[in-house]
């Protein structure tokens, strides 16, 4: 009987959690309709998605990164989509001056901001690391000052409008892998920033939600290029990765886990059986498949 209650309380307890943590589900594109949003890398890739959504859901839209043909025909896209509005603003994010001026932007063409989705990142390579120090800076400047600047450039708008800081992290923001030694380590350093804001934010009842996106691997042609033949696991798609990246956001929920199942599920083995998880991580490799370093 005893042995009875302990698993009925187990089961209720597991239906709890999940009730809990699985999220609010009731997302209403419409409310995105008229809202002023920025995408950083948006050229191509997950960036690029995200901005066709916000564009069929009449958002303002604000796209920026350094190629300035590809930002051009996504603008023209995003018209044509139906955007309330559609600007882009070429510029590299390694520069401050930059990402501060980006938000500037914003505030001149909108007269505020709703969201702030930081989605870029700098080049790196995908091989055992090379001992080049010089590089993981430059690429935290990219991949987590840049995203610290433009939060805090953004801020008093986003105060305004009781908005939205969006943060795109990956997997291995959040457990260690093989052959991304720079990126992981500003990966990770994005959840101590954001995620201490967060709660700073809810001490000083500031209303302004920040959401990190936890994402697996997704069929870009710049991830696809980089790991195919190496990583032994099929990559999702980057328009729904994308859809679920604004619907977290506009839900306000702290973290999105995109895909759930390769992403959330293994992280439920990081704290308690980290050597197991290490272990069904790299039977996904191929090392033979690696490409020289460029
Ligand atoms: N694809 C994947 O498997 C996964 C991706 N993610 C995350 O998703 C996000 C998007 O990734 P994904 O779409 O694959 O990447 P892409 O390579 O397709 O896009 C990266 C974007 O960043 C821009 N960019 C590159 N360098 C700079 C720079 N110095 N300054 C400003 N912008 C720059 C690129 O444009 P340009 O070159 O024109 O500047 C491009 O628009 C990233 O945060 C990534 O970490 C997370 C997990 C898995
Ligand atoms: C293989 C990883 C998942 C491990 C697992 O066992 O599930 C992938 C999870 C996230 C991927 C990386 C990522 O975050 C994006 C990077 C983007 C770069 O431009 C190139 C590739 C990535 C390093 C990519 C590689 C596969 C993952 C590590």
């Amino acid at each position: 009987m005893a042995l009875l209650t302990k698993l009925i309380v187990a089961v209720i307890g597991l239906l709890l959690a999940f009730y809990f943590y699985s999220g609010n589900d009731a997302f209403d594109p419409s409310t995105l309709k008229g809202k002023k949003v920025i995408v950083t890398g948006a050229s191509s890739g997950i960036g690029e998605q995200m901005a066709y959504h916000l564009a069929k859901m009449g958002s303002h839209i604000l796209i920026t990164a350094r190629t300035e043909d590809r930002l051009k025909k996504v603008v023209d896209k995003c018209v044509e989509l139906g955007a309330a509005s559609a600007h882009y603003i070429p510029g590299s994010m390694d520069n401050m001056t930059f990402a501060k001026q980006v938000v500037h932007e914003a505030e001149g063409l909108f007269g505020g901001l709703d969201m702030l989705i930081l989605n870029h990142i700098g080049f790196t390579y995908f091989n055992y690391f090379d001992g080049n120090v010089d590089h993981v800076r430059d690429l935290l400047e990219i991949n987590v000052l840049s995203y610290a600047t433009m939060t805090v450039a953004a801020l008093p708008m986003l105060k305004k409008s009781g908005g939205n800081v969006v943060v795109v992290s990956s997997f291995v923001g959040k457990v260690g892998a093989p052959f991304t030694v720079p990126y992981s380590t500003t990966k990770f350093a994005l959840d101590g920033f954001f995620s201490s804001l967060r709660m700073e934010f809810k001490q000083q009842n500031t209303n302004v939600s920040i959401t990190l996106c936890v994402i697996s691997y997704i069929d870009t042609d710049s991830a696809v290029n980089t790991v195919a033949g190496v990583i032994q696991q099929p990559a999702a798609p980057k328009e729904e990765c994308a859809f679920e990246i604004i619907k977290g956001g506009a839900l306000r929920q702290r973290e999105v886990y995109y895909q759930y199942q390769a992403t959330k599920i293994p992280l439920l083995l990081r704290d308690w059986a980290p050597e197991f998880l290490e272990y069904i991580m790299l039977k996904n490799y191929d090392v033979t498949k690696l490409k020289p370093q460029q």
